[in-house]
Formats: structure tokens, C-alpha cells, sequence
């Protein structure tokens, strides 16, 4: 019940099995089946429950086994240290889940608002729904350019056309219709009346019952066992590998303490807990909420601008793109194309070539077109006596659309599209509306020149051709695009948009290079590019680009910047040649034609009124068609990179220093460096502290240009700032030891307040790689750093001191503890200085 064969069965048993009677669902159904199937998306975005993700982070095996060994400490009498930890596990925990959940949330929300929507008949209406919300038995109605939003077998179909490249590879339009059942097939070629999901329609339109949804399709089936989510980004890896490199010295360390406190006969049990603390002390647990947070950040100021980041990870690679393919119409043009002239063969004005067109634009039912919208607005005509018989779908590998039509005495099949591929098919040419002429070769070298000629003129050109049928002949095919007469020219003006300039030059002073990859021909792109001021470096057309074989191609990528009358697969060509000349490659694109090639791309755009294929490729989507735009989120990409990169910094050199320290001393104190519950408490103080760098502001010539995640920097940071950071420490222990003659309590005092107190404020350092007073940190940061310093240095003077084990430090020890941390930061920033300028440059 209610799972249907896709194809192959009648269509009122199907009806009956799916519970539907033809009228579409009524909401309280739909949202009963939305329960019982779960969301319609091929790959489910899966997000436990609150109360599952609160316990899978208390199952981590580090808080395992630290709660267990203060529940043992509890039993030995140590009760106030058991209440301690406790608390201090639970508000770190709920501190990360609070940020982290509302970070996901703010980009679900975001991510919502570019939805791709379908029109489905619910409670006698046809509203548009988000295609996450369709449940099998829902019936849908499709025209040109939408997503087939579920398997789905047709009910009605009219000059349906569609494109299943994406599930069988194959980029021609395929038609289907709706057919009387036929033997049981999931064979995708012959299923001629089903829909699949992941396809999208090129021409017609369609109402049609849904099968199956998400993961239950073939495309979700496809996609979970092909794996076809792209490959993890270079951050997410390098993140990654942060992680284990932290893992591995934690465990390092670990067994290190154990074993030198086995050796000295020292109690176990407080050994064991200090070196949890110092695991625990050590671990970057906060790392997956700050870079969750940093992005959502940058993505709600994104959201500002009217850009919307579908994933995040998006916005790392924009931050690291160094080259950006875009289209030409909408992008660097207005996209509101006019008509301006109908030309025939001897460049006259045409009436008839301005009829076929608009025969051809009126009648053809694929996905809405600027050119099409500008043919049938340019002036109204009465097409009334003609009724259309059929038609051959426009594509982008042929560049032409036909239709078959009649007014009851002739029959004409009229066809529309690219010059070059039109001409081709063509053997004769109508002279003077009369006489048709065969097409010689002079005649076609003198069409072609003027078509190059209007070119350079920035006019786009469209040639119109016919060809009369039989009357027998009741159906277009492919096949019957050949024998044309050629009729004449459509022209239009498409103006380059004023703001493309500037954008065009924010891009390259941001050391981003433009390409323009078009499906256009070459005169037009050259005449824009022109008037927008962008010089032309180099120029592949279509053509040339399938005679070059890859290391010609390879060789040549670098100095073009310009690619005229590419088909989809050749955008998608050029693309995956600069990904494999090691460049971080944006898309930007509004068509199906772009799909394929957003999808391959390390960042993929495309605009909100996009065709839904593009949308759905996409990690980022522009509410306006606006290139300027792009600028903004290249630099907020730039900033979140380079803000995570801040805090794992800061974890790496200085707070690592610290526990390295803290290990070390253990070699040689009598009593343990920092009680368990205070190195816990340090930490908390340090995370929270830390809680303000997604805000923080970067400088400008950080973000000059593309920033690329790097650990091999960050691991050379590590091993430079690290030491220097633990000899320092080193200093302050003797200093306590033999200055202040500090026993246990007040040694362990003075070491909490001062590896604090740098822990904290080196971020002032860290944040900047130049001067560290030039650069202005944000308010809001500085304030909680600055705060958690102070907080740490008074806490053993308030009354709470006794709970955590620390007495009152003399005066002087203040005065001490001033000198020495501005003595350790000015060594930071001396180091830092000479480590960007001599050891981060030098590769
Ligand atoms: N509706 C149409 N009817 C006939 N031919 C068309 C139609 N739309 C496009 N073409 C032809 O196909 C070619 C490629 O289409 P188009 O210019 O839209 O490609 P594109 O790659 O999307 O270009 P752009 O970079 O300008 O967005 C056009 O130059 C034109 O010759
Ligand atoms: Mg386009």
C-alpha cells in the first residue's frame, strides 16, 4: 500500500495504491504521509534531536572518564571537586550546543528562503510548496525548466521534453508521454511515461502523480551509493587534520603525566584526574561550534547583501577562489533584451522574417527565454489562424528549436537559432520574399559576414529558417531540421550593465580572474567585454576548444579569459581544466546550460531567478543578478578563514604551550602544577574568552588576497610560538618557586592567574600579523578578553577562592604578574613578527 511501481502498472491501480483519487491530497494527509515518508530530499539532511546531541557529547569518551574519576574522588570524600567538575562540564556543554544549534539554525533559515518550490494540488489549490514537503501521492504540475521534483508517473503530458543527463548521462532531451501500462520497467530509456527525480523539464509541460520521494528514488539511491555529495573542501580536510594532530600529542601527554607520576609513587587518582584535566585542557572541543558559528556569522552578513550561502562550506572555498567563470547574459548585460530589427538575406526589413519568428516564439513551449519574451513583445500579431503540430525542443548542443505548423493551406516547419547552426542546415535562401534561392557559397559567405558583421556591432543575432512540409508529415523529428530555407535575421540589443565595470575591477584587485565562459558567439562577447573596459587576454570559441586536446588546452588556460559558443559540457570542461591547474574556481550562471558546470565548480552561484537545476547545484545564490555582489562574499569568505585560523593559532601555540608546561612541570614539582578542577576551570574561562572571535575584524591586506587554508603555516606557528610560550612559563615557575617561596596552593594560585592572563590576551597578538596596536580588534572581543583576564587575576581574593583550592597571592605577586605578562606579549609579537616575515614567507 501506498508504494507504487514507478512504471508499468495501469495508472487507476497506481491511483489506488498511492490512496489518491486524482484530485490531489488534502494538507492533513499530506502532513500524515510527510511523517510516514520524511522529507522529499534525495539525501536526507539528517539533525538529531536536542536531547541526542546533548548526549552524544557527554558520551565523549574524555568527559567518559573524567565524570567517572571525580564520582571515584567523590567517594574518597572529595566531594566539592566532584560538584565542580560536574558544573563544569555541564556549562561548557550547553554553552557549545546553545551557539552551535543557533548558528544552525539561522543558515536553515536562510537556506529555506531559496527553496526550490512546485506547483501541487492540495485541498482543491494549486499553491507552490517547497519540493522538501511533496509525499508520494501528491500531484504536481511541471512546465519548462522545472525540477522533477520525485518519481512520478505522468497523468498528462503535452510536447514533453526532458533532460536525464544528470541520472543516465545523456544530455539530449528525451521525450515522454503518457502510454497505456506496458511490462514492469525501471529501465530508464524505455520508461517513456515516468518522470525521474533529478531531471528537469526543457519544453512542454506536465501533471504528473508522485511514486516515491527522497531517498527512495532512484536518484536518492544513486546518490547515496555513488557518493555523488562532492569531496570533503581543503578547510574541512585541513580541519580535520588539526584535530588529530591535537589528538595525537593529547595522548602523548597523557601517558607521559601517567607515567612520571606512576615513577614518583604519587597518588593515582589525583594523577589520573590532572592529566584528564590537562586532555580536556588540551582538546579543541570548541573547535566544530566556533567554525560553525564563524560561518553562519559570515553568512547572516552575507544574507544582508542579498546573497544567500545554500552550504557552508561554501563559504571557505569563495574566501580561497582565485578564479571566477561567469556567463555573460544578466551578469555583464542588463538582460533585458529588445528586439530591434527582422532582416532578410539582402539585409532588408522583413515582415516575414519578424511572422516566423514570432510563429516560432509563440508556439515553442521550453523553458521562458529573454530572446523568445523579446520576439513575441516586440509588436503584437495575429497568429490565430496557425495551430501548432509539433515541435523539436530547443537545446544548447543544436541551438535552434523548431516548430511544425499550419494554417490549413501550407505547413511549415520554422526554425529559430544560433547563425552558424542554422546556416549549417541550410541549402536555400529566400531572396526577395518570392523567389527562393539556392544558398552558393557566395551567398553563404556573404549571410555569414553580415551576421559577423552586426556582431561587432554588439547586435545579437538569431537566424530564422523554414522548410515546407507534406501534409503528411504529422510530427517533427531531428532529422527534419536539414533542406532550410533561410529567411532572415532577428536582432537584438542586450546593453552591458554600468555596474559590471566595477565589479569586473573590484574582482581583479581582490586577485580574483574573471573568465567569461557564454554560449554566445564571438563578436557580441567581444563588443561587451569591450564596452565594459575588460581586456580581452586571449579567446577560445566552441570549435577550437574540440579540436584541443587537454595539455593544449592546459597551456593555454592561463592568458585566455574569454569562451565563446561553449555548449554545457565544454563550460564544464574549462571549469574542471582550471580545478586541475590547482585554482579554486567559482561559477557563476542563471541556465540549465550552467548546471552541470556550478555543480563541478569548488563554489557554485547562481541567481534566485535561475532555472531550478542551477539553484539546487548551487552553495550560494544571489538574490540580484549582481557581480558586485560576489566581491562582498569573496571578502566575508576571507574573513571567516581567516578567523577560524585564529583560534586554532591560538590554540596551538598558546595554549598548548601551556599544557606542555603544565606536563612539564610535573616532572620536577613535589605536588601537581594546577589542581584538576582548576585546570578545568582555566579552560572553561579560556574557551569563553574565546567566544568573540567569530566578530572580530580583519585587516585589509589579509584580505587582499584569495586566502587558501593552510596547516603547514599553522604547524610551523605551532612549533615557533609553542616552546617560546613554555620556556616563558618555565620563568614564571621559578620565579614563584624561589622569588615568592610559593607552596602548593599559592604555586598553583599564581600559575592558574598568569597562564591565564597570557592565554587570554595573546589573542590582541594573534589576530593580526602586523603591529598588533595598528590593527583595531572588535569591541566585543576585546572587552571579554580583557574582562576573563581580570576575572582570573581577582578570583583567588573573592570569597569563592577556598572552593577551587586557591588562597590569596601577596602584592607583589601582582605587580609581578603585570610585568611578566606584558613582557610575555611583547616577546609574542617580536616573534611573531620575525615568524611572518622570515619563516611563513619562505614557504
Ligand atoms: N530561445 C531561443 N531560440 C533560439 N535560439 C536560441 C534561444 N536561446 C538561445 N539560443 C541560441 O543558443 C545560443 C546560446 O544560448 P545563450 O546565449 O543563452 O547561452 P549562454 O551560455 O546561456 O549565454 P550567456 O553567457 O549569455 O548566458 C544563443 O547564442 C542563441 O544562438
Ligand atoms: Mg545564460
Amino acid at each position: 500500500m501506498l508504494d507504487g511501481a514507478v512504471s508499468g502498472v495501469a495508472l487507476s491501480v497506481l491511483c489506488a495504491r498511492l490512496e489518491s483519487d486524482g484530485r490531489g491530497l488534502t494538507s492533513a494527509d499530506a502532513a500524515r504521509r510527510l511523517r510516514r515518508f520524511g522529507p522529499n530530499q534525495a539525501v536526507p539532511r539528517y539533525r538529531a534531536p536536542l536531547w541526542r546531541q546533548v548526549l552524544g557529547r557527554f558520551l565523549n569518551p574524555l568527559v567518559l572518564i573524567l565524570l567517572f574519576a571525580s564520582t571515584l574522588s567523590a567517594a574518597t570524600g572529595n566531594l566539592a571537586s566532584f560538584a565542580i567538575v560536574l558544573t563544569m562540564v555541564f556549562l561548557s556543554v550547553t554553552l557549545d550546543m546553545v551557539q552551535q544549534r543557533r548558528a544552525e539554525d539561522a543558515v536553515d533559515a536562510l537556506r529555506r528562503s531559496v527553496a526550490v518550490t512546485v506547483r501541487v494540488l492540495r485541498d482543491g489549490s494549486e499553491p507552490a510548496l517547497p519540493v522538501e514537503t511533496l509525499v508520494p501521492g501528491d500531484i504536481v504540475r511541471l512546465a519548462a525548466g522545472d525540477l522533477v521534483p520525485g518519481d512520478c508517473r505522468l497523468l498528462e503530458a503535452r510536447d514533453l521534453f526532458v533532460n536525464q543527463a544528470l541520472l543516465t548521462g545523456e544530455p539530449f532531451p528525451i521525450q515522454k508521454q503518457v502510454k497505456g501500462p506496458s511490462a514492469p520497467t525501471e529501465d530508464m530509456a524505455a520508461a517513456t511515461d515516468t518522470l525521474f527525480m533529478g531531471s528537469s523539464i526543457l519544453s512542454g509541460s506536465a501533471t504528473a502523480i508522485l511514486c516515491r520521494t527522497g531517498p527512495a528514488t532512484t536518484f536518492g539511491q544513486l546518490r547515496s551509493s555513488l557518493m555523488m555529495e562532492p569531496p570533503p573542501t581543503s578547510f574541512e580536510l585541513g580541519i580535520r587534520g588539526f584535530g588529530y594532530l591535537i589528538l595525537r600529542l593529547t595522548v602523548f601527554l597523557v601517558l607521559f603525566v601517567l607515567t612520571v607520576n606512576v615513577l614518583f609513587h604519587r597518588p593515582w587518582l589525583d594523577s589520573l584526574m590532572f592529566a584528564l584535566a590537562l586532555a580536556v585542557g588540551l582538546t579543541p572541543e570548541l573547535l566544530p561550534m566556533i567554525v560553525t558559528v564563524t560561518l553562519a556569522k559570515g553568512a547572516t552578513r552575507l544574507a544582508a547583501r542579498r546573497v544567500i550561502v545554500k552550504r557552508l562550506t561554501a563559504m571557505h572555498n569563495i574566501g580561497a577562489m582565485d578564479v571566477l567563470c561567469t556567463d555573460k547574459t544578466g551578469t555583464l548585460t542588463e538582460a533585458v533584451i529588445r528586439m530591434v530589427r527582422h532582416i532578410d538575406a539582402d539585409g532588408q526589413d522583413s515582415e516575414k522574417v519578424l511572422r516566423l519568428a514570432y510563429l516560432n516564439s509563440h508556439f515553442e513551449s521550453g523553458i521562458p527565454s529573454a530572446l523568445d519574451e523579446a520576439i513575441l513583445s516586440f509588436r503584437p500579431l495575429d497568429v490565430s489562424g496557425w495551430t501548432k503540430i509539433d515541435e523539436v525542443p530547443f537545446d544548447f548542443e543544436r541551438r535552434r528549436v523548431s516548430v511544425l505548423v499550419t494554417d490549413g493551406t501550407d505547413r511549415l516547419l520554422v526554425v529559430k537559432g544560433a547563425p552558424e547552426d542554422v546556416l549549417r542546415q541550410s541549402t536555400h535562401y529566400d531572396a526577395d520574399d518570392k523567389s527562393i534561392q539556392p544558398l552558393d557559397p557566395a551567398a553563404r559567405a556573404r549571410i555569414l559576414d553580415m551576421f559577423a558583421h552586426l556582431g561587432e556591432q554588439g547586435l545579437r543575432v538569431l537566424a530564422i529558417a523554414f522548410r515546407p512540409m507534406d501534409f503528411s508529415h504529422v510530427s517533427a523529428r531531428l532529422g527534419d531540421e536539414t533542406k532550410l530555407v533561410f529567411a532572415g535575421y532577428a536582432l537584438f540589443l542586450d546593453p552591458p550593465k554600468p555596474s559590471a565595470d566595477s565589479a569586473l575591477r573590484a574582482l581583479a584587485s581582490a586577485g580574483v580572474a574573471v573568465k567569461v565562459l557564454t554560449g554566445d558567439n564571438e563578436q557580441v562577447t567581444r563588443h561587451i567585454c569591450e564596452t565594459l573596459g575588460f581586456p580581452i587576454t586571449g579567446l577560445i570559441t566552441g570549435d577550437e576548444l574540440q579540436a584541443m586536446s587537454g595539455d593544449a588546452l592546459r597551456a593555454r588556460l592561463a592568458g585566455v579569459n574569454v569562451f565563446c559558443r561553449m555548449t554545457p559540457p565544454q563550460k564544464e570542461r574549462v571549469l574542471l581544466a582550471y580545478k586541475h591547474a590547482g585554482r579554486v574556481v567559482g561559477f557563476l550562471g542563471d541556465g540549465i546550460n550552467d548546471a552541470s558546470a556550478i555543480h563541478a565548480a569548488d563554489v557554485g552561484i547562481t541567481v534566485d531567478s535561475g532555472a531550478d537545476v542551477a539553484k539546487e547545484a548551487a552553495g550560494l545564490v544571489l538574490l540580484d543578478h549582481d557581480l558586485s555582489v560576489v566581491a562582498c562574499a569573496v571578502m566575508e569568505g576571507r574573513r571567516t578563514v581567516c578567523n577560524v585560523t585564529k583560534y586554532i593559532l591560538m590554540g596551538s601555540s598558546s595554549n598548548f604551550g601551556n599544557m606542555f608546561s603544565m606536563a612539564g612541570a610535573a616532572l620536577f614539582l613535589p605536588f601537581p602544577p594546577m589542581l584538576p578542577t582548576q585546570v578545568l576551570l582555566n579552560n572553561l574561562l579560556y574557551d569563553a574568552s574565546e567566544a568573540g572571535i567569530p566578530l572580530d575584524t580583519v585587516d585589509a591586506d589579509t584580505l587582499a588576497l584569495p586566502v587558501r587554508w593552510d596547516l603547514t603555516l599553522i604547524q610551523h606557528f605551532m612549533l615557533v610560538m609553542g616552546p617560546v610560550s613554555s620556556a616563558f612559563d618555565f620563568l614564571t615557575f621559578y620565579v614563584l618557586l624561589h622569588v615568592f617561596n610559593a607552596g602548593e596552593a599559592l604555586f598553583q594560585t599564581g600559575w592558574f592567574v598568569e597562564s591565564l592572563a597570557t592565554q587570554v590576551l595573546v589573542i590582541f597578538i594573534i589576530r593580526s600579523r602586523h603591529l598588533s596596536w595598528r590593527s583595531r580588534p572588535n569591541p566585543i572581543l576585546a572587552a571579554m578578553a580583557a574582562g576573563i583576564a581580570i576575572f582570573g587575576a581577582l578570583l583567588p581574593l573573592s570569597p569563592i577562592a577556598p572552593w577551587f583550592g586557591f588562597v590569596a597571592p601577596p602584592a607583589a605577586f601582582y605587580l609581578f604578574l603585570v610585568l611578566s605578562v606584558s613582557a610575555y606579549l611583547v616577546m609574542m609579537e617580536g616573534m611573531k613578527r620575525l615568524f611572518f616575515r622570515y619563516i611563513a614567507s619562505s614557504g
